[in-house]
């Protein structure tokens, strides 16, 4: 696996790398990072074959002032061999520095959605988001990227800035990896205490429940009140937002009738852990 630290050197390696796929990722890496890779081999097995980048940056402009960005989890040494035993072709590893030069003034920002849901929670957090995944498309030029469906509005976010800006990157959304309890694969996870470990499955319990009211008929506020009720049993569960929206665009809906998308954003301690399930209704 090549290892390139900075954009001159993964520009050197893609002119002759033919098509790429690209896993962007901020690190800390586990089995649902590992999935992203696998996706982005088969996508490339289907198109005849191709070489996989990882990207690993932990990107400062996606926190806010008072988030994780100095305690966000970092393994390099572990990460570096996981990916080569996943067989990951090349691995992009930039600094700030080199990301980010002095005097940059330009942004992505995808207005609409990008201040809804956990764009009101960490305001700036999409519009950093959009800014550095454009520019890894632009530095890696991948012919597909793949993204997690655990960052459900995230993957949103990338998917009408491919659209609206005519990037030509064909996006692979992943399926949420769990552990064997449920509870979502996430670096953040590294630094749960043991009880809080422990409190964290109640999230996708919670989904699997509000799945299961979606399918059989009940409406937007008994679901909502069950997903309050179940996680708020839950003493060092802090919920910080609970939403149901449209699956397709993520607006608003006054009646579950096509399939919807629960989000949930719960803090255990000094972690925000996210989840999400897509839910279809009867019929
Ligand atoms: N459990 C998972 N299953 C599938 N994809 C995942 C999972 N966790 C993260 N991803 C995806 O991996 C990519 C990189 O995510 P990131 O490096 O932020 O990891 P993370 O585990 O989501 O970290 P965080 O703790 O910040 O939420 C994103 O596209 C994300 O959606
Ligand atoms: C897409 C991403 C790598 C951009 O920094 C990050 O938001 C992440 O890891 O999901
Ligand atoms: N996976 C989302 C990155 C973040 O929380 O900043």
């Amino acid at each position: 696996m090549q290892i390139c630290r900075d954009r001159q050197a993964m520009r050197a390696w893609r002119q002759g790398a033919g098509r790429v796929a690209l896993v962007p990722t901020m690190g800390a890496l586990h089995d649902g990072h590992l999935s992203l890779v696998a996706r982005a081999r088969d996508w490339l097995d289907a198109q005849g074959g191709g070489r996989v980048v990882t990207s690993i940056f932990v990107n400062p402009t996606q926190f806010g002032p008072n988030e994780d960005l100095a305690t966000y989890p970092r393994d390099e040494e572990n990460d570096i061999a996981l990916l080569r035993n996943a067989g990951c072709d090349a691995l992009f590893l930039p600094t700030v520095a080199d990301i980010y030069r002095p005097g940059a003034q330009t942004v992505v920002e995808v207005a609409g959605l990008s201040r809804m849901l956990m764009g009101r929670l960490r305001p700036g957090h999409f519009r950093g988001v959009a800014t550095v995944v454009t520019k890894l498309f632009n530095i890696v030029q991948p012919d597909a990227a793949a993204f997690g469906e655990k960052d459900f509005q995230q993957l949103a976010v990338i998917r009408q800035m491919v659209r609206d800006l005519d990037i030509p990157v064909e996006i692979l959304p992943v399926p949420t990896m769990r552990e064997a309890d449920g509870l979502a694969m996430s670096s953040r996870n590294r630094r749960l205490s043991p009880a809080e470990r422990a409190a964290a499955p109640v999230l996708s319990r919670a989904l699997d429940r509000a799945e299961g009211m979606v399918g059989q008929g009940a409406g937007l506020s008994a679901v909502r009140a069950e997903l309050r009720r179940i996680i708020g049993a839950e003493p060092l569960a802090h919920i910080r937002s609970i939403d149901i929206r449209d699956a397709a665009d993520l607006s608003r809906i006054a009646l579950i009738q096509r399939p919807v998308v629960i989000l949930l954003a719960v803090r255990f301690g000094e972690v925000l852990l996210i989840d999400q399930r897509v839910a279809h209704p009867k019929g």
